[in-house]
């Protein structure tokens, strides 16, 4: 469903990401790992067609750059770190956006529009948020409505940037099996980036450890998430414990 190949992204006149290869298959859960800097999130906007790159990316059949906005927006969804958020904008309007893609141009939103935007706010719980300012939410509120933003637009891939960095351990459970479960049910893609290595290693079928901007392992969670690889790019020392869902993370004194 998206193919990396050789990528290359120059930022400020440095190389950023240099010479990834990634590979995301239809409904599967990939997420890159990596220290602060590495270039996760230049890897993800890249995807999503927010930067230029060298190399190629194609999701399914076709090369990203033959896409247009709307094709784009159809095919795959990003959930970015800090998205620009128009001032003043209510929660249940902002969550409409998602649907622009599916709305003709000049047209207006359809029922079922309307009624795919309740479905995703019920989902998230973020019915009693509806009519609230999206700058009068706290920070882990607004991670939901960005999330439900992108749920709404329906697209096969979803693109995940530290999808759950700002909401307490209850919530990023809630959204993170949300998102897995909407992974089974509508078949999604999911490419993420993520931090805590213990949760990532939980959710991804595979995981990718980027490091300078270049891919050095990838694998399932227990492949790449050993004392040594972390010890190596991370300069941490951690002791990893067989969990029943794969390996944990834990991180020890020096
Ligand atoms: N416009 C830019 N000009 C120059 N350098 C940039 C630019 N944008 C990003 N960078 C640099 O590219 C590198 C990779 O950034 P990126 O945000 O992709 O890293 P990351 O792995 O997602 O990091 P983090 O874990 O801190 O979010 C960083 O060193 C960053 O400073």
């Amino acid at each position: 469903m998206i193919a990396v190949r050789d990528l290359r992204i120059r930022l400020g006149g440095a190389l950023i990401v240099d010479g990834v290869e990634l590979d995301v298959a239809d409904g599967e859960w990939v997420t890159i790992i990596g220290p602060n800097g590495a270039g996760k999130s230049t890897v993800l906007r890249a995807v999503g067609g927010l930067v230029p790159y060298e190399g190629s990316i194609a999701l399914g059949d076709t090369a990203l750059d033959r896409l247009t906005r709307r094709e784009r927006a159809r095919t795959l969804a990003t959930v970015a770190q800090s998205p620009v958020v128009p001032p003043a904008m209510l929660v249940y309007d902002y969550v409409l956006l998602g649907r622009s893609p599916h709305i003709p141009p000049l047209g207006r939103e359809s029922a079922s529009d309307l009624a795919q935007v309740d479905e995703v706010l019920a989902v998230l719980d973020l019915e009693a948020f509806a009519g609230r300012r999206l700058e009068t939410l706290s920070g882990g509120e607004r991670q939901r409505v960005f999330l439900a933003r992108a749920l709404a637009q329906e697209a096969r891939i979803l693109l995940l940037d530290e999808p759950t960095s700002a909401l307490d351990i209850g919530h990023q459970q809630e959204v993170l099996e949300l998102v897995d479960r909407l992974r089974a049910e509508r078949g999604l893609t999911v490419l993420a980036t993520m931090h805590d290595l213990t949760t990532a290693g939980e959710y991804a079928d595979r995981m990718v450890l980027l490091s300078g901007g270049r891919v050095v392992a990838k694998g399932t969670a227990r492949e790449v998430l050993t004392a040594e690889l972390l010890a190596r790019h991370y300069r941490v020392r951690v002791r990893v414990i067989d969990g029943e869902h794969g390996p944990l993370v834990v991180p020890v004194r020096r």
